[in-house]
């Protein structure tokens, strides 16, 4: 089994000390900062924009993994590039032309990611497979942190990891919502190759930061 990346959500960290707690999951052993953009109207959250994005860059040399919760999402992604995102993930759902989204990520020089909400089908991923870095499986309905794992998408997790298999396809899969130490084992052997996790890295404070990491690595 392959160790997995681990991304921590920063929405679960200490929003008044953002740059501090950015550089404690860095030296935790975390492989990216999952960034997690709410607007109030995709979902109902509002959360970071691109001035925090890019007043974090300096606090880590992690790739920044941007998952834009925002609708429309196509005027903001320049923005969000310019400020230091290296993925950016966008939900179908949140504008017309998700195949141009995506084309115009990696034109922007960073990697493309699709999120797939729990009711999402996998269906339209055909269609999309040539322009895609990442699929991302939501475990949870997005615009929260904190929320209980929906053990469905685990299906939904093998079902997508049969068909990149099938045409050994390089994609990532990561998945995002719930993850914790009960289940993370359960992901890896769906075949997720990122995990998200929020509550479940920032648990405890700092100090457990890498205890916390570590363990959701499978070490
Ligand atoms: O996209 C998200 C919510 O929309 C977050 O990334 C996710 O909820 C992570 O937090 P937790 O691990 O606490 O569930
Ligand atoms: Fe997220």
């Amino acid at each position: 089994m392959t160790t997995p990346l681990i991304c921590p959500s920063i929405l679960a960290s200490d929003f008044a000390k953002l740059g501090e707690e950015v550089r404690a999951i860095t030296e935790a052993g975390a492989d990216w900062v999952h960034i997690d953009v709410m607007d109030g109207h995709f979902v109902p959250n509002i959360t970071i924009g691109p001035d925090v994005v890019k007043a974090l860059r300096p606090h880590s040399h992690l790739p920044f993994d941007v998952h834009l919760m925002i609708a429309p999402v196509d005027p903001y992604l320049e923005a969000f590039r310019a400020a230091g995102a290296d993925i950016m993930s966008v939900h179908p759902e949140s504008g017309a032309h998700l195949h141009r989204t995506l084309r115009q990520i990696r034109t922007l020089g960073a990697k493309a990611g699709v999120v797939l909400n729990p009711a999402t089908p996998i269906e339209g991923l055909e269609w999309i497979m040539d322009d895609l870095d990442l699929i991302l499986v939501m475990s949870v309905n997005p615009g929260f942190g904190g929320q209980s794992f929906i053990d469905d998408q685990l299906r939904k997790i093998e079902t997508i990891r049969v068909k990149l298999d099938r045409v050994g396809h390089p994609a990532i899969l990561q998945v995002d919502g719930g993850v914790n130490d009960k289940n993370y084992h359960k992901c890896i052997a769906a075949g997720a190759t990122a995990m998200v996790a929020g509550t479940a890295v920032f648990k405890g404070g700092p100090s457990m930061y890498a205890s916390n990491i570590k363990t959701l690595k499978g070490l």
